[in-house]
C-alpha cells in the first residue's frame, strides 16, 4: 500500500508485531517501469498509464520468510532524467536494491552502470539484482544476453509488469536476500546498527518476569 504523509497506515500494527523490518529500494531511469512493478507485486494489478513518480512513494508490505513475519518498506522514487541522482536519504539503511531497465530502450541499460556506481557509494555491500522489464513487448529479447552485473555476480531477471512474468519471484527473492543481509550484514556500520537494534527491542520482553 502507498502511504501519504499524515495518514495512519493500517499495516503499522503488523509492522509492530513483525519479527524483522527491511527496506528495499528501486533504481533505474524514468519510465523503465519501477512503479508498475511494485504495483504489480503489491496489488497484483497493472494500470497502463503514463504517470511519472514525483518525489517518493513508500509502499508497505507484510511478507513471510520461513516462519517469520517481515515488514517490508518498498521505496519508489522517480528516475534520473529529471532529478539527476537520488537524495542520500533514499539509500540510508536500505537492505536490498532492485535495479531496473527497459528492454526496449538501450540507454536505460547503459545507464545501469551509473546507478550501480551511485548505489555502491552509499551501500557498498547490500544485495542487488538487475531486472529487464517490458519483455511482453518483444519476447525475443529473452534470448539476448545482458551481461551487466555478471562480473559482480548480480542475479538477473527477465520480467514484465504488464503481464506479471517473474514479478513475484523476483520480489520474493529480494525480500529473502534483504532479510539475510539484515541478519548478517557485511558492512561494518550495518553490523553496529544491527547490534544496537538487538539491544533495544521495545516491548519484546515486556512480559518477562525477574525474580
Ligand atoms: N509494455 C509494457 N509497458 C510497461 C511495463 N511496465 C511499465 N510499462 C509502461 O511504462 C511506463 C512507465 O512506467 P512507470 O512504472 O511509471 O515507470 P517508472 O520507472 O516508475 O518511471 P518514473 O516514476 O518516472 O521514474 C508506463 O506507461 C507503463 O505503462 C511492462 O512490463 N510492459
Ligand atoms: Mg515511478
Amino acid at each position: 500500500m502507498a502511504v501519504d504523509a499524515g495518514s495512519i497506515p493500517e499495516l503499522d500494527q503488523k509492522k509492530y508485531d513483525a519479527d524483522e523490518q527491511v527496506k528495499i529500494i528501486c533504481l533505474g531511469d524514468s519510465a523503465v517501469g519501477k512503479s508498475k512493478l511494485m504495483e504489480r507485486f503489491l496489488m497484483d494489478e497493472y494500470r497502463p498509464q503514463q504517470l511519472s513518480t514525483y518525489a517518493l512513494t513508500l509502499y508497505k508490505h507484510a511478507a513471510t520468510v520461513g516462519d517469520k513475519t517481515i515488514a517490508v518498506d518498498f521505496w519508489d522514487t522517480a528516475g534520473q532524467e529529471r532529478f539527476q541522482n537520488m537524495h542520500p536519504s533514499y539509500y540510508h539503511k536500505a537492505h536490498a536494491c532492485i535495479m531496473v531497465f527497459d528492454v526496449q530502450r538501450k540507454l536505460t541499460y547503459k545507464n545501469l552502470v551509473n546507478w550501480y556506481k551511485e548505489l555502491r557509494e552509499y551501500r557498498p555491500e547490500i544485495p542487488c539484482c538487475v531486472v529487464a522489464n517490458k519483455i511482453d513487448a518483444d519476447m525475443k529479447v529473452t534470448q539476448r544476453s545482458f551481461n551487466f552485473g555478471k562480473k559482480q555476480g548480480l542475479p538477473f531477471y527477465f520480467v514484465s509488469a504488464a503481464d506479471g512474468t517473474n514479478v513475484v519471484k523476483m520480489f520474493r527473492d529480494m525480500i529473502k536476500r534483504a532479510v539475510e543481509y539484515k541478519q548478517n550484514p557485511s558492512d561494518f556500520m550495518d553490523e553496529v546498527m544491527q547490534e544496537l537494534e538487538s539491544l533495544s527491542l521495545p516491548g519484546k520482553y515486556s512480559n518477562c518476569r525477574f525474580r
